[in-house]
């Protein structure tokens, strides 16, 4: 962190994900004087500025021109048009560009921004960010030096985990487990929550009784040394009720179905960015 205290960092499109990774930031300390964020719509850029004290401006160009490292963070089907917006003044300013957007590949984001030999990384957090609870996976180009690579990932571990992959197609597979995985688990506790209210309980009382479980769940597996297979084993006693439960969810196909769910994101993943690279010729 110490390191990325000392620049400045623009965000360039502020929505959901840019939100987290600001809102992250700011509870860790990161002084709200080197964070900027550019957005089309005003409120949004009010509401971020009331709630961060960061700066916002409605043009990409002027926030970029504040900073020496950009995140990406608008939907992978507008970043075209971004890149080439900021192509000549990132040829001219050379920052360390972080593009966060689902599907798309280093070499699109080397065309539309006009130039290969720029530092750029590919990375893809998740939205628990916002709680400093975040996991991002990240792939840096060769033009990237060790000291902006340290940068990127001091920036992305003060909102959480942050891990390297060796190969830029295993992104794809940070996107299908933890880019997108924060909504399985919250799909996870809406059903486990109607499971509770269809057996007579309040929705209230179904609703904290799943979430907290949720969260002892996963304090215990992060905190304790213990496998995960094993903690589930100590809650299943012999004859008992958790084993019932645990053969339902196995007879139906369970572990096929957590899979089959995340090759249906990778698959997507690798789609976005051919439709992508269609639209770009
Ligand atoms: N939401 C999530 O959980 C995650 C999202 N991502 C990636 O982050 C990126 C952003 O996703 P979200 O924040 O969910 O989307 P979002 O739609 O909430 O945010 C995008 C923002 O960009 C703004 N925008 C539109 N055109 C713009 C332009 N020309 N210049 C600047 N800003 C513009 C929109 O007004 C919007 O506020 C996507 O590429 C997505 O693949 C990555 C990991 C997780
Ligand atoms: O759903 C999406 O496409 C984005 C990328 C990962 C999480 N949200």
């Amino acid at each position: 962190m110490a390191q990325v205290l000392q620049k400045r960092l623009a965000f360039i499109g502020a929505g959901n994900m840019a939100n987290a990774i600001i809102g992250g930031l700011r509870q860790q300390g990161l002084a709200a004087d080197l964070i900027y964020a550019s957005n089309p719509e005003a409120s949004i850029l009010a509401e971020l500025q009331q709630t961060y004290g960061i700066h916002t401006q409605t043009s990409n160009l002027e926030v970029a021109r504040q900073a020496e490292i950009w995140v990406l963070a608008v939907k992978p089907q507008i970043l075209r048009q971004v890149c080439q917006e900021l192509s000549a003044l990132a040829r001219q300013q050379r920052p360390l560009i972080i593009s966060i957007a689902a599907g798309v590949t280093l070499e699109m984001l080397g065309d539309w921004l006009g130039a290969q030999d720029l530092p750029l990384i590919r990375c893809m957090p998740n939205t628990p960010a916002l709680v400093g609870a975040g996991a991002s996976g990240l792939y840096a180009n060769a033009q990237v030096t060790e000291e902006e690579k340290a940068s990127a990932q001091a920036l992305m571990q003060a909102v959480g985990i942050s891990l390297w992959v060796e190969e830029e197609a295993l992104i794809d597979a940070v996107t299908g487990i933890s880019g997108s995985g924060p909504a399985y688990f919250f799909l996870a506790m809406e059903a486990l929550a109607a499971a509770g209210e269809a057996q007579g309980l309040t929705p209230e009382v179904a609703r904290q009784l799943s979430l907290q479980t949720a969260l002892g769940a996963a304090r215990m597996a992060c905190e304790n040394t213990v496998d995960v297979a094993e903690l589930r084993r100590r809650v299943t006693s012999p004859k008992g009720t958790t084993e019932r439960a645990i053969q339902s969810f196995e007879a139906a196909g369970l572990r096929q179905i957590y899979q089959d769910a995340v090759q249906a994101a990778v698959t997507r993943s690798q789609e976005l960015a051919q439709e992508l690279a269609n639209a770009s010729k």
